[in-house]
């Protein structure tokens, strides 16, 4: 049975259309990388994953049943920025999500069950490459180690689906290299099913093993908000032909004009 299934699903806020038919049948353990133009609804579409948007039409399943409606800790989420606390060392911010979810309100763990889920925080942080970092603060760690603990904070809840929303937008070239090998290392570890949105379409033709393009195949100049984007392309990846990449190219630029118009 498929994992996730997407049937017919729309999403509008007012009269603006965002999402249109969109259909998609995901198996479990999959790494989906999402492109589109900018304002075309891919993270609108991540928080309906999430739990944190409902869809105004259509359905959105998980393993035959309708997706649970609030965020819970089967979904894990990392953003381009600010996903980690400011006032928690390193280890303490891997720490919260284990506190949190065995003890809601006290928050707090103490005796074995502390040293147990250190134990498990510990192995995270040396999985990510932070281990040497555990003591600091968040404000002491370059982007991309702020990045790895946003990750290692996501990961160490086992989520079963893990939703990405440009998480290394904003590093440099060179880190990013670093960064897929350790998001891909952690996929193939843990078998995630996983959902990335980049703005880079290299990322998006060389990282997991599906491309899902968002586009819109219908647009009026006059009403540009009557269109929503819809699944234009989904290719495996490792399919490197040139031709597709320069017509999603052509296509994903020229919506981003016109989204931006
Ligand atoms: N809560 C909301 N209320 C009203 N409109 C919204 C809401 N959330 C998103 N939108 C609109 O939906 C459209 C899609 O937004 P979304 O953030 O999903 O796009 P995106 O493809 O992820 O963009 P980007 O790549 O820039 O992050 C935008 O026009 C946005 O203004």
């Amino acid at each position: 049975m498929s994992f996730i299934t997407v049937k017919n699903l729309w999403k509008q806020y007012g009269d603006q259309i965002v999402l249109e038919n969109l259909n998609l049948s995901v198996s479990q353990g999959e790494f989906c990388t999402l492109v589109g133009a900018s304002g075309c609804g891919k993270s609108t579409f991540l928080k309906m994953l999430l739990g944190q948007e409902t869809s105004s039409q259509g359905k959105l399943l998980l393993e035959g049943n309708t997706f649970p409606r609030e965020p819970d800790r089967n979904r894990g989420v990392v953003f381009q920025r600010y996903s980690v606390f400011p006032h928690l060392t390193v280890r303490q911010n891997v720490l919260l999500g284990l506190e949190l979810e065995q003890r809601p309100f006290l928050g707090k763990l103490f005796g074995s069950a502390r040293r147990e889920a250190l134990k498990e925080v510990d192995a995270m942080l040396e999985s990510v490459g932070l281990a040497h970092a555990a003591n600091k603060w968040p404000h002491e760690l370059s982007g991309g180690m702020q990045q790895r603990l946003a990750i290692a904070q996501s990961f160490v809840m086992k989520p079963r689906i893990l939703l990405l929303d440009e998480p290394f937008g904003a590093l440099d070239p060179g880190i990013r290299g670093d960064m897929h090998e350790l998001i891909l290392k952690l996929w193939r570890d843990t078998g995630t099913t996983i959902f990335m949105v980049t703005h880079d379409l290299y990322e998006g033709f060389h990282l997991g093993t599906r491309l899902l393009v968002f586009d819109k195949v219908r647009n009026d100049p006059q009403q540009p908000e009557a269109f929503g984007a819809t699944i234009t392309y989904d290719l495996p990846i490792g399919q490197n032909d040139r031709k597709i990449y320069k017509s999603i190219e052509t296509s994903v630029s020229k919506t981003a004009r016109s989204l931006s118009a």
